[in-house]
């Protein structure tokens, strides 16, 4: 189908979309072929559509589930989920799965996790696919040089019945960050970075390509971290071009492909054309970026560690004024505020943006021989078993307990509280994840949105602080 167009630079991006073209629509919407699709607990009305219908699942083994929005975080069994409403959507989940004859990493399997981690651990991901799922963070997967986005609820009922989707062809924005990263400078801090400029409307109806030398120098978990939070940009997708920092952490995880080598060589075909054209460019200084934190209830209202609480008497139209001053009033704060004086009540470890075996190490890094600051109550809420499992070979959780942090089981948890993992009315959160929106941990609750390093730091230091100074030894 794409041959006509080889001699033509591409993107990674249509490279990919070309491959999966089934038929195009006079209206401008494509029919796409779904290599992969991923389930959780929180979209369970699709089987019943499919179920009304008399329809069955096109493609079962190209299905792949597990729970984590519901599952709780201080026990391991469905029997355990105190709330009955909570039980009952993991429950129907394994009952959907199992009529169906889908792959569930149910409660209890060793490679259970919040669906954005396990695909890419255990080797469902993998560049070059298109792979869908219901949820927006599904960007994440991009990471290894897939397409990935996410869908709602009726495409994830067409997705189960026919492995197609019809899709508009998105625009295609890539996004160079060049220089160097400081240290302790992460992946969560170039995406607050990248977000701050561009704004969260910055790449609607756009594909991200990330490039530049800070995202090679990347690790796949720094990678995933970047990717997941292309949809906080309004990114219908963002991707990484595959290379052998991806090859390598693909390599012997439980469904990486079987032909190796033929994968590898194909793989090695999927980055842009040298000449190839972007709908939209963007570029940043790596080395400028410092430890971010938001302070507002957009993941576009961040600043530098070093920063001060804005004015709203100094936003650039009314319209913004009045938003700045109820995202203040809302945060219980005062402009003109240093943001490393800021007090923290809870800190949260954990999602699907920051909860990788990368981010419990730089966490328990600052934790080591420190102590959680009176009247600060932290978790850490690992991405999966696997990462559980690591995580407890290298002794991280005794770092932790130690700490004064509690760790706790794989799931979702606080960043959306679903689970019933929630902050209380006025609780001041610096958390992991990857929205701050008004009521996202809890009515009431105050997220700021902060690096597993600049987490840790907060909890320690009861105040969001500067972690270079922590990493430093100066405080
Ligand atoms: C529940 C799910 C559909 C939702 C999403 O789409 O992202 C959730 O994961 C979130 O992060 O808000
Ligand atoms: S961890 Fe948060 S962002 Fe990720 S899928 Fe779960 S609720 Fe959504």
């Amino acid at each position: 189908m794409s041959e006509q167009f080889d001699d033509l630079p591409r993107t990674m991006f249509e490279k990919i979309w070309d491959r999966h073209r089934v038929l195009d629509r006079e209206d401008g919407q494509t029919l796409l072929y779904v290599d992969r699709h991923l389930l959780h607990d929180g979209g369970a009305t699709a089987f019943d559509v499919l179920r009304k219908r008399g329809v069955k699942p096109r493609a079962p083994d190209r299905t792949f589930a597990t729970p984590d929005h519901y599952v709780a975080t201080d026990s391991r069994t469905i029997a355990e989920i105190q709330d009955p409403r909570h039980r009952e959507m993991v429950e129907k989940l394994a009952r959907n799965t199992a009529e169906h004859g889908i792959r569930m990493f149910g409660l209890g399997d060793p490679n259970q996790g919040i669906i954005h981690v396990v695909g890419p651990e255990t080797g469902l991901s993998q560049p070059g696919m298109l792979l869908v799922c219901g949820d927006s963070h599904t960007s994440t997967h991009g990471a290894l040089g897939a397409l990935a986005f996410g869908i709602g609820s009726t495409e994830v009922a067409h997705v189960l019945a026919t492995q197609t989707l019809w899709q508009r062809k998105p625009k295609t924005m890539r996004i160079t960050v060049d220089g160097t990263l400081g240290d302790g400078v992460t992946a969560k801090d170039v995406i607050l970075a990248i977000i701050a400029q561009i704004s969260a409307a910055g790449a609607t109806g756009h594909v991200i390509e990330y490039a530049g030398s800070v995202i090679r120098g990347l690790s796949m978990e720094g990678r995933l971290t970047l990717c997941n939070m292309s949809i906080e940009a309004g990114g219908r997708a963002g991707m990484v071009a595959p290379d052998e920092t991806t090859y390598a952490y693909i390599k012997g995880r439980p469904y990486a492909p079987a032909d190796w080598d033929d994968a590898v060589a194909r793989w090695k075909r999927l980055p842009s054309d040298p000449g190839a054209t972007f709908d939209a460019e963007v570029t940043l200084d790596g080395s400028a970026i410092e430890p971010m934190v938001t302070w507002g209830n957009s993941p576009e209202d961040a600043l530098p560690i070093g920063g001060s609480i804005p004015d709203p008497a100094d936003a650039a139209d009314e319209e913004r004024r009045e938003v700045m001053h109820r995202m203040l009033d809302y945060m219980g704060l005062t402009a003109g505020t240093r943001l490393d004086t800021l007090p923290v009540d809870r800190v949260f470890i954990g999602s699907c943006t920051n909860s990788r075996i990368e981010d419990m190490r730089a966490a328990a890094d600052v934790a080591r021989g420190r102590q959680v600051a009176a009247g600060v109550e932290a978790w850490v809420v690992p991405g999966s078993e696997p990462v559980k499992r690591q995580a407890e070979a290298e002794g991280l959780h005794e770092v932790f307990r130690a700490a004064g942090f509690a760790w706790r089981e794989p799931g979702c948890s606080m960043c959306l509280g679903t689970n019933g993992d929630i902050a209380a009315p006025g609780v001041r959160v610096a958390s992991t994840s990857n929205r701050n929106f008004m009521g996202r941990q809890g009515p009431g609750a105050r997220t700021h949105l902060v690096s597993p390093a600049m987490a840790a730091a907060a909890a320690v230091t009861g105040h969001f602080t500067d972690v270079r100074k922590l990493l430093a030894g100066e405080a």
